[in-house]
C-alpha cells in the first residue's frame, strides 16, 4: 500500500481539531473518529494543552504486562530500559527472525550500542542481592535482589494476547516499486504486524505506534482493527521514538521528551496518561508531552527533516568554504553561538547516513507532493540531494587529488558504519563512496571498521555490488576488508577517513571526553537507582559487578564475537590511531582525506602527510594564495 492512499486528507484539514486539552476533561470531543472506546469514562488526568500530562498511578489499572513487537535498533534498547525501570512491569519482545532473538537471549546482543550490555544484563538476567563497600567513608550500599522482567521470544501470539500496552516497532522502509517508489514509506511490513496484532490482542489493549509511520497511520490501525475485532474496545497511540543510534541508551535514560499522540477523546487521554505513567517511572513528568495524534506522527518527520536540513544546510557553506579558504569549523562555532540557531548538527562531513534521516525526509516529501504542495515536497526533497551532491564532491577530490587516476592505487578507508558507536551500516555514506571508487577500478580499496565485523562487510559489499559468479573480495576483487588498521593503511597512496570514530582522532580526545564516557556515566546513575543511591561506589569495577550481575546466557548460534578466528575484530573499541605509524607505512605523498571532521590538517601536515578536509583547505592550496598574507 503507498504511504498515503488511506490517508489522503491533509493533516491540516483533519476533521480533528489539535488537541487543546482541558485540564478537567469536561470536553470529550466525539468529533475524534478513531476512537474505538467509550468515552464516558471520566478519567482522573489532569492535562494541559498540548503540555505534559500529568496522572496518578492510582487512578488507573496497573499496566503488568508489555510487549514490544519488532526486537530491532529501536525495539530492543526501548523495551530494555523500560523494563530496566520498571521491575514490576513483565516485558516482552517479540520478533519474527529467530536468529535476532537468540541474540538478543544470549552475552552477544545483536546490535553494538554503548551500556545496553549492562541494562540488559540487569533486566534479562536478573541480579544479586550484593552489598558493596562505598569508597573510604565505609558506607555500604545494598542492591536488592532482583528477578528478570525482560523476555525476547519468537512466540508472537502469547506476548501479544496477554499485554496491556502493545508497542509496534518493526521497520518501515521506504518503498521501492509501484506508486510513491524511492520516496513514499512502504508500511506493509506494519500493517501485517498489526494484522497479527488485531487477532490476539486482549480487549481493552492499548496499541501503540513506536515505528515511525506517515501522518494518518493511526486510522489504518483503526480500520485494522474494525475489521478483525468489531466493537472490541482498543486506543491507539503515536510514541513515537527519538533516540539516535550510538547514544541510544543515554539518549532513552535521559530523553530531551516523550512524545505521546492520543485521540483527545476520554478514552484517549486515559490511554495516554497510562503509558506517561510508565515512563514517569524514570522520565519526569514535565517531559512528557501529550498532543494530537495526528502531530505526534508527523512531529517524528519533521525532527527528522530538521535535523538533516542543518547538516545539508552546514555541507553546502563547506562547498563555498573549500572554494574561498573560509573554514567552515569556524562558521560553525560562530554561528552556533546564537542561541537561536544552537551549536548540534553543525558538523559538516560526508553528509548523513542511517536508516532513519533520507527514508523519513523523503516521506515528508512524498506526504507534500501528496497533498498538492510540491513547492514544500521539493523543499524537503533537496535536502536529500545535496547530501548525494556532497559524498559525490568528496570522491572528485580524492579523484583529482590523485592526479585523476586511481588505476594501480591502493585507498584505505577508515570507518564503514554510518556514524561512531554503532556497528549499523544502513544507508552508510561510506557504502556510496566505495561504490564511486570501484568505478575507478583502483588495485585496492582496504577498508577498516573499529565496531563492524570483516565477515559482515565483506557479504554485505559482495550482495550490494558483486555480480553473480565474480567476486569484488580479495583475492578475486579489489576489496580487502581488514581487522587491524595498520594493516589496511599500509601500501596505500590515500587514507580516506568516513567516520567520526574517536579512535581516528588526532590529537586523540582525553577518555574523559569520549562519548563512551558520557554513556557510561549515564548507566551508572541508572545503576545507582538499583541500589537508591546517587552515586555507585568509587571503587565500582569489574569485580564488584560480578557479584551483582548473573552470569549471562550462551550464545546458542554461530557468532562472529564468540569466534575470534578470521572474521572477527582484533580489539573493540581499540585504542587511538597511531598516525605516525599510518604515515610510515603509507606511500608518498601520504594523502589523508577528512571526511568527518576528526583531524587537526596542521598537526597531520607538519607529520608528512598532505591532508585535505571536508569545508577546509588543504595546505597545497593555501599555498596557491588563499593566504593573504
Ligand atoms: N534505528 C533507529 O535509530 C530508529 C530511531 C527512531 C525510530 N526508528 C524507527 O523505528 C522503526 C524500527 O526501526 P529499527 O531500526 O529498529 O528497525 P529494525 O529493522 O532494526 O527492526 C525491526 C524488527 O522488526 C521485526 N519484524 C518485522 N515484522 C515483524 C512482525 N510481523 N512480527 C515480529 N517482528 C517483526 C524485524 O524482523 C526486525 O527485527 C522504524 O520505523 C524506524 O524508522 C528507528
Ligand atoms: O552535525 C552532524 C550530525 C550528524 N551527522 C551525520 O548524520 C547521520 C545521522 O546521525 P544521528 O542523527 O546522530 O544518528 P541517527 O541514529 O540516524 O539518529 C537520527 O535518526 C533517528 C531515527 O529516526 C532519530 O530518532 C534521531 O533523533 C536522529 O538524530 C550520521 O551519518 C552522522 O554522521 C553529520 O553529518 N553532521
Amino acid at each position: 500500500m503507498s504511504a498515503l492512499s488511506s490517508t489522503s486528507t491533509p493533516c491540516s484539514q483533519s476533521g480533528t481539531a489539535s488537541p487543546s486539552i482541558s485540564p478537567t476533561l469536561s470536553r470529550t470531543s466525539s468529533s475524534t473518529s478513531i476512537s474505538g472506546s467509550d468515552d464516558n469514562a471520566s478519567p482522573k488526568i489532569s492535562t494541559e494543552s498540548g503540555g505534559p500530562i500529568r496522572a496518578r498511578a492510582a487512578d488507573f489499572d496497573p499496566v503488568t504486562k508489555i510487549c514490544f513487537v519488532g526486537a530491532g535498533y529501536v525495539g530492543g534498547p526501548t523495551a530494555a530500559v523500560l523494563a530496566f525501570s520498571n521491575p514490576q512491569i513483565q516485558v516482552t519482545v517479540v520478533d519474527r527472525d529467530s536468529s535476532r532473538i537468540s541474540r538478543w537471549q544470549s552475552k552477544h546482543l545483536p546490535i553494538h550500542e554503548p551500556g545496553l550490555d549492562d541494562i540488559v544484563r540487569v533486566a534479562r538476567d536478573g541480579t544479586n542481592a550484593t552489598i558493596l563497600a562505598r569508597g573510604s567513608a565505609k558506607e555500604s550500599v545494598a542492591f536488592p535482589e532482583r528477578t528478570p522482567n525482560l523476555f525476547f521470544s519468537t512466540d508472537c501470539e502469547q506476548p501479544i494476547g496477554e499485554a496491556d500496552i502493545i508497542f509496534l516497532s518493526v521497520n518501515t522502509p521506504t518503498k521501492l516499486v509501484g506508486v510513491g517508489a524511492g520516496a513514499a514509506t512502504n508500511i506493509s511490513i506494519f500493517e501485517s504486524a498489526m494484522r497479527s496484532i488485531a487477532v490476539v490482542a486482549k480487549p481493552g489493549a492499548i496499541i501503540v505506534e513506536k515505528s515511525t509511520v506517515p501522518c494518518r497511520t493511526a486510522q489504518v490501525i483503526r480500520d485494522i482493527l474494525d475489521i478483525h475485532r468489531p466493537g472490541v474496545p482498543f486506543e491507539i497511540l503515536s510514541n513515537p521514538e527519538f533516540l539516535a543510534e550510538g547514544t541510544a541508551i543515554s539518549d532513552l535514560l535521559h530523553p530531551s521528551r516523550v512524545l505521546i499522540g492520543s485521540s483527545n477523546t476520554s478514552s484517549g487521554l486515559t490511554a495516554a496518561a497510562r503509558l506517561a505513567l510508565v515512563y514517569n517511572a524514570w522520565v519526569p513528568e514535565a517531559s512528557i508531552l501529550n498532543v494530537h495524534l495526528w502531530s505526534s506522527e508527523l512531529a517524528k518527520l519533521v525532527a527528522n527533516a530538521m535535523l538533516a536540513q542543518r547538516i545539508s544546510s552546514i555541507n553546502t557553506v563547506s562547498a563555498i568554504c573549500e572554494k574561498t579558504g573560509a573554514d567552515v569549523s569556524d562558521i560553525a562555532s560562530a554561528i552556533g553561538m546564537d542561541h537561536r540557531i544552537g551549536a548540534k548538527f553543525l558538523h559538516a562531513g560526508l553528509g548523513f547516513g542511517g536508516s532513519c534521516f533520507k527514508k523519513d525526509i523523503l516521506s515528508l516529501s512524498y506526504l507534500a507532493e501528496s497533498l498538492d504542495l510540491p513547492e514544500v515536497a521539493a523543499y524537503w526533497k533537496s535536502v536529500v540531494d545535496i547530501n548525494v551532491w556532497q559524498c559525490e564532491r568528496l570522491v572528485k577530490r580524492v579523484i583529482k587529488s590523485l592526479n585523476g587516476s586511481l588505476t594501480g592505487k591502493k585507498l584505505a578507508i577508515l570507518g564503514y558504519a554510518f556514524k561512531k558507536d554503532t556497528s549499523d551500516t544502513r544507508e552508510s555514506q561510506s557504502i556510496s563512496v566505495i561504490e564511486h571508487l570501484l568505478r575507478e577500478r583502483p588495485a585496492e580499496i582496504a577498508i577498516y571498521d573499529p565496531g563492524c565485523t570483516p565477515a559482515d562487510i565483506c557479504t554485505e559489499l559482495q550482495a550490494l555490488f558483486g555480480a553473480a559468479g565474480s567476486g569484488i573480495i580479495a583475492p578475486e576483487g579489489p576489496i580487502n576488508v581488514h581487522a587491524d588498521p595498520y594493516t589496511a593503511c599500509t601500501g596505500s597512496s590515500a587514507v580516506l577517513i568516513l567516520t567520526d570514530w574517536d579512535q581516528f582522532r588526532y590529537p586523540p580526545l582525553s577518555q574523559a571526553d569520549s562519548s563512551a564516557a558520557a554513556v557510561e556515566s549515564y548507566v551508572h546513575t541508572a545503576l545507582a537507582r538499583l541500589a537508591q543511591v546517587q552515586v555507585l561506589p568509587e571503587d565500582w569495577d569489574l569485580n564488584a559487578q560480578q557479584t551483582l550481575f548473573r552470569s549471562q546466557p550462551q550464545c546458542n548460534i554461530e557468532c562472529t564475537k564468540c569466534n575470534k578466528a578470521p572474521g572477527a575484530l582484533k580489539s573493540y573499541p581499540g585504542e587511538n590511531l597511531k598516525w605516525e605509524e599510518v604515515g610510515r607505512g603509507m606511500k608518498m605523498p601520504r594523502w589523508v582525506f577528512d571526511a568527518r571532521g576528526v583531524l587537526d590538517a596542521q598537526g597531520l601536515e607538519d607529520m608528512g602527510f598532505r591532508v585535505e578536509s571536508v569545508g577546509k583547505v588543504g595546505k597545497r592550496s593555501r599555498l596557491r594564495g588563499f593566504e593573504v598574507c
